[in-house]
């Protein structure tokens, strides 16, 4: 196998060369897993726009697999734990990266944030030499886990990611400075410590602003040409 990446920025990882495929069937697994406001979806779409220039690739939102809530009350869709495992329909998420992992095309759930529930349409992904999925919970089912073939974790503190995610909220999830800062306290925070958190332990490398740059691209030389 002989994937090289290659880190430009914190932010940006360049795939220079990519002669032999490492995952089943030709296709490569990607989980990018971190906080809420860490940086997951602007880095996944780096990582697009940097492979999709040699190679088919579909990015993958885990948020898209929040089950689907249509029979919730505006109320009970409201106040519901958005940051808990069991908020997510992983069994299907599971279904469709091994269908797609196996050759076939599916109908991936779209959803959407301001109605908090799943949009009557799907959209058709069909299957592609890589496959990147981002999302704050990917690593804590093992049967999850074990489908990919590269785990990130996108560890940057808190407070960077909260100041991030009030911007985001307001501007593009129709959200109120009020209605983030009590749900950060009510479920992002103690979900954060007691289940994102401790996926960093299950990641192949990790992005930290403590760790310096070099160190970062050598860890990641080492780990992809194993
Ligand atoms: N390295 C960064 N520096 C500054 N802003 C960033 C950085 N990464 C992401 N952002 C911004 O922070 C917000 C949240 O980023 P996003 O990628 O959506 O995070 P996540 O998918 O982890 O929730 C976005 O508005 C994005 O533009
Ligand atoms: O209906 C919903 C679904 C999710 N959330 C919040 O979104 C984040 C996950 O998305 P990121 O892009 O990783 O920020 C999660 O922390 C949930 O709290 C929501 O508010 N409403």
């Amino acid at each position: 196998m002989l994937l090289v990446l290659e880190i430009s920025n914190a932010q940006k990882i360049y795939i220079r060369e990519c002669e032999k495929i490492l995952g089943e069937n030709n296709l490569v697994l990607i989980s990018i897993t971190g906080p809420s406001g860490s940086g997951k979806t602007t880095f996944a779409k780096e990582l697009h726009q940097a492979i999709c220039e040699n190679r088919s690739v579909i990015l993958l939102s885990e948020d898209n697999y929040y089950k689907a809530n249509t029979c919730l009350t505006e109320e009970q869709k409201n106040n519901r734990n958005y940051d808990h495992p069991s908020a997510f329909d992983h069994k299907l998420l599971e279904k469709h990266l091994k269908q797609l992992k196996a050759g076939d095309s599916v109908k991936s759930p779209i959803y959407c944030y301001k109605t908090h529930q799943r949009k009557e349409r799907t959209v058709e992904l069909r299957p592609a030499d890589f496959i990147i999925v981002e999302g704050i919970m990917l690593l804590n089912k093992q049967y999850l886990r074990e489908l990919f073939d590269l785990k990130v974790f996108m560890d940057v503190p808190l407070d960077i990611c909260l100041l991030r995610r009030i911007q985001r909220d307001i501007n593009e999830r129709g959200r109120t400075l009020n209605s983030v800062a009590q749900q950060y306290l009510e479920t992002v925070r103690p979900m954060h410590n007691e289940f994102i958190k401790p996926q960093k332990n299950f990641a192949d490398f990790t992005f930290s602003e403590e760790i310096d740059i070099d160190f970062m691209r050598k860890r990641v030389m080492e780990l992809i040409l194993l």
